[in-house]
C-alpha cells in the first residue's frame, strides 16, 4: 500500500534510499537544510553534490520546512550523521501530530553516551509520538544502489511485524531485505566496521597486500564480535549482511568513505586535511573514541581499535602502528 514518508538527511544515503522508495510508488519527502540542494531536486532531479549523474524520480521532494515534511507521515526515515540524530530527533518530536513508524539508516554510537542509534530515538520519541523503532542497516553504498545495482539489506526490531514492514516499504527487484530482532547486533556491527575500514585503508595506503587485508577483516570481525556480545548482541548475527557483510563491502570498496580516509592516512596525510577532503561524513573517526571507551569501561579486548583510536587521537605514527600490533603478545585463536 501506498505510504507517506519523510527521509530526514539529503546526503548520499538519504537521496539513494529516498529513490528506492519513490520508485516503489510511495509519497516520499526528503528534508535537509541546504535550500540550493533542495531546490536542485525539485528542479533538476538530480542531487549533485551527493550522487554524481544520478536522476530522481520526479515524484521524489525535497522540503525545507521540516513541519511539512512530516505532516501526516506513515513513517520518518532518519539519515543523517550520528552526532545529529539526538538534534534532528528533538527537532522532529515537537512538530508531530500522529504516530509514525521510526526507521533510522545511520552508522555510529553516540560520543559520550557511547549509546546506538536506537537508544538515542527511544530516549527522544515517545513511545505515545511513534510506532517502533526500525535499523535499516546492511553492505550498502548510496552510489550503487541509486543506480539500482543488486544490494541486500537489514530491517531489524524487537517487533518483527515492524521489521516486515519496513521490508515491504523497500524491498523490488535490486533491492532485498532481510528482518532480524538482534537490533543490538545489526548496529554494533553496522557502527564498527566503519572503524575497522578505516584500518583496511590504512594498510593499503601503506603499501600492505592481501594477506593484511583479510588479516585486518578476520581479526576485526573478532573484536566487534566481542564488544557486541558484552553489549548483549547475539553472536549469530555478526557472519550476517549487517557484519561481515558490511565489513566487506567498507573494507574493500573504493566507494566507502572510512575505506578512502583511512587509505589517506597510511599514505600520511593528516586527519584534518582528509576530512576536510572528504566533504561527507566518516563515521569511523568518531565511532574509533565512543568504541574504545566503552570496551575499556566493559574490559573487552579491542587492540586493532585501540591502534586506530591511538593513530587518530594520540598522533601515533601508522607506519609504526602497524608494526606494533603484530607484535603483541602471542595468542590462541579461540580465546574470544
Ligand atoms: N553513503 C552510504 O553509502 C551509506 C550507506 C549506509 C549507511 N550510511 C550511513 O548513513 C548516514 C548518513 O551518511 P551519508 O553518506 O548520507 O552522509 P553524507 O555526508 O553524504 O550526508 C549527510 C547529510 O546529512 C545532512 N546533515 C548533517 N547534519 C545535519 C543536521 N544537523 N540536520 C539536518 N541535516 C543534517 C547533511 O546536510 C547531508 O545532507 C551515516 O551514518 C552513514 O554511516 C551511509
Ligand atoms: O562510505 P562508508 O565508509 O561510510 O560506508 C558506507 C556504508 O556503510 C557501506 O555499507
Amino acid at each position: 500500500m501506498k505510504q507517506k514518508i519523510a527521509v530526514l538527511g539529503p546526503g548520499s544515503w538519504g537521496t539513494a534510499l529516498a529513490k528506492v522508495l519513490a520508485e516503489n510508488g510511495h509519497d516520499v519527502r526528503l528534508w535537509g537544510h541546504e535550500p540550493s540542494q533542495l531546490e536542485e531536486i525539485n528542479t533538476k532531479h538530480t542531487n549533485s553534490r551527493y550522487l554524481k549523474e544520478v536522476i530522481l524520480p520526479e515524484s521524489l521532494k525535497g522540503e525545507a520546512d521540516l513541519e511539512t515534511c512530516i505532516q501526516d507521515v506513515d513513517a520518518i526515515l532518519f539519515v543523517v550523521p550520528t552526532k545529529a540524530i539526538r538534534t534532528v530527533a528533538r527537532q522532529v518530536v515537537s512538530k508531530l501530530t500522529n504516530r509514525p513508524m521510526i526507521i533510522h539508516a545511520s552508522k555510529g554510537l553516540e560520543q559520550g553516551t557511547h549509546k546506538r542509534i536506537s537508544e538515542v530515538l527511544l530516549e527522544e520519541i515517545s513511545e505515545n509520538k511513534r510506532k517502533d523503532v526500525v535499523v535499516l542497516s546492511g553492505p550498502s553504498h548510496a552510489e550503487e544502489v541509486a543506480v539500482k545495482d543488486i544490494t541486500t539489506i537489514t530491517a531489524a526490531c524487537t517487533n518483527l511485524e515492524a521489521a516486515e514492514y519496513v521490508q515491504k516499504l523497500f524491498m523490488n527487484s535490486y533491492f532485498r531485505i532481510y528482518t532480524n530482532d538482534d537490533v543490538i547486533g545489526v548496529e554494533t556491527g553496522a557502527a564498527l566496521k566503519n572503524i575497522i575500514a578505516l584500518g583496511s585503508g590504512a594498510i593499503h595506503g601503506l603499501g600492505y597486500g592481501d594477506n593484511a587485508k583479510a588479516a585486518i577483516m578476520t581479526r576485526g570481525l573478532a573484536e566487534i564480535s566481542r564488544l557486541g556480545v558484552a553489549m548483549g548482541a547475539n553472536p549469530m548475527t555478526f557472519i550476517g549482511l549487517s557484519g561481515l557483510g558490511d565489513l566487506i563491502v567498507t573494507c574493500t570498496s573504493v566507494h566507502s568513505r572510512n575505506w578512502r580516509a583511512g587509505d589517506l592516512l597510511g599514505r600520511g596525510h593528516k586527519l584534518d586535511e582528509v576530512l576536510e577532503n572528504m566533504g561527507m561524513i566518516v563515521e569511523g573517526v568518531s565511532t574509533t573514541k565512543a568504541a574504545v571507551e566503552l570496551a575499556r569501561e566493559l574490559k573487552v579486548e579491542m587492540p586493532i581499535t585501540e591502534t586506530i583510536y591511538g593513530v587518530l587521537y594520540e598522533n601515533e605514527d601508522v607506519k609504526k602502528a602497524a608494526k606494533n600490533i603484530m607484535l603483541r603478545n602471542s595468542k590462541s585463536e579461540k580465546e574470544f
